[in-house]
């Protein structure tokens, strides 16, 4: 973990400096994996997604398919433990893809090694764009959480995790107004694996073709930005914030998450931050399929507080 006080010292956004082919080959996750091909990765990410969904839906207890609203998109996987009681922790994981691709339906990678342990895990779909904007995904990722909540009330615990693209929207829920939902999730920990908190880079790479984003939309739905402006206390100051990158994700991808994890500690939060060791910004979640893979067991310990 690192010291607070250890960030960079200037705090300009050395991102402005940066060419339009710079920022876009920092921001291409596929252009930094060292053991195979850019399309290679693409390809057996999207495989190992979409087996271990195959295999969780065929192996658990489980809830498919269950609305958390009334459009199409918002709907979402709740898998089970052998044990269904109603007092488990829940683990709601947001998937990647830029905000504009992926889904629930291959995105179960740590249901197995999870449930074996006791814990439900729910995958949440949400509309991405061009369908959906920003501001309606970070609503719906909110609406899903206060779903679980009214459902399960008796749960021992939330715990939001989000890869890339769902990092950036399980971390808006740091700072979510709940009043509006019905219900304040019993929220116990955040997983936000190579995530990208500060979205106005974004505006400027190809990607923004579909998000349509404006210096004002990408200011509103930065954590970055919001938790330094709005210097809001956090709701249990006990309550463990993850920030996790991967060896091989790119320099902006280890800024980002440094200069977030350094802003979550200034605003009060339990946050720590993880480099892991030889891993890309795909193997970091594919790995979770695996037991003894350091991710899944830093999530157990600290669902089971074990550290
Ligand atoms: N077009 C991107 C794909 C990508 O970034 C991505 C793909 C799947 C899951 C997460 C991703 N990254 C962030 O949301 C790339 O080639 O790296």
């Amino acid at each position: 973990s690192m010291d607070v006080t250890g960030e960079n010292p200037g705090r300009e956004a050395s991102w402005k400096k940066m060419s339009k082919e710079e920022l876009e080959i920092q921001y291409s996750p596929s252009g930094w994996v060292v053991r195979r091909g850019a399309e290679e990765t693409l390809r057996t990410y999207s495989q190992i997604g979409d087996e271990a969904t195959k295999r969780a839906q065929a192996a658990r207890g489980s809830l498919l398919h269950v609305p958390y609203g009334d459009r199409e998109r918002e709907r979402l996987d709740i898998y089970f433990p052998e044990d269904e009681s109603e007092a488990l922790p829940f683990f709601v994981f947001f998937h990647g893809g830029y905000w504009q691709s992926g889904s629930k339906d291959s995105s179960a990678f740590m249901v197995s090694p999870l449930t074996a342990q006791g814990v439900a895990v729910v995958v949440v779909s949400y509309d991405i764009a061009p369908k959906g904007t920003l501001d309606q995904m970070v609503d719906q990722v909110t609406q899903s959480i206060a779903f679980v909540q009214k459902r399960y009330p008796c749960n021992e615990g939330i715990y939001l995790c989000g890869h890339s693209a769902g990092a950036h929207l399980a971390a808006m829920m740091l700072l979510a107004n709940w009043t509006k939902h019905g219900a304040t999730p019993n929220l116990k920990g955040f997983f936000l694996v190579s995530g990208i908190y500060d979205l106005e880079p974004i505006m400027h790479i190809p990607e923004n073709e579909a998000l349509l984003m404006t210096l004002e939309d990408a200011q509103r739905n930065s954590p970055q930005r919001c938790l330094e402006v709005a210097l809001t206390q956090p709701v249990d100051a006990a309550c463990p914030v993850l920030v996790i990158v991967g060896q091989h994700d790119s320099p902006e991808y280890h800024r980002q998450s440094r200069e977030f994890y350094q802003a979550l500690r200034r605003g009060g939060w339990k946050a720590s931050f993880e480099e892991l060791d030889d891993v890309d910004h795909f193997e970091i979640i594919w790995n979770l399929t695996q037991k003894d893979y350091v991710l899944t067991q830093m999530i157990l310990k600290t669902i089971f507080q074990e550290s």
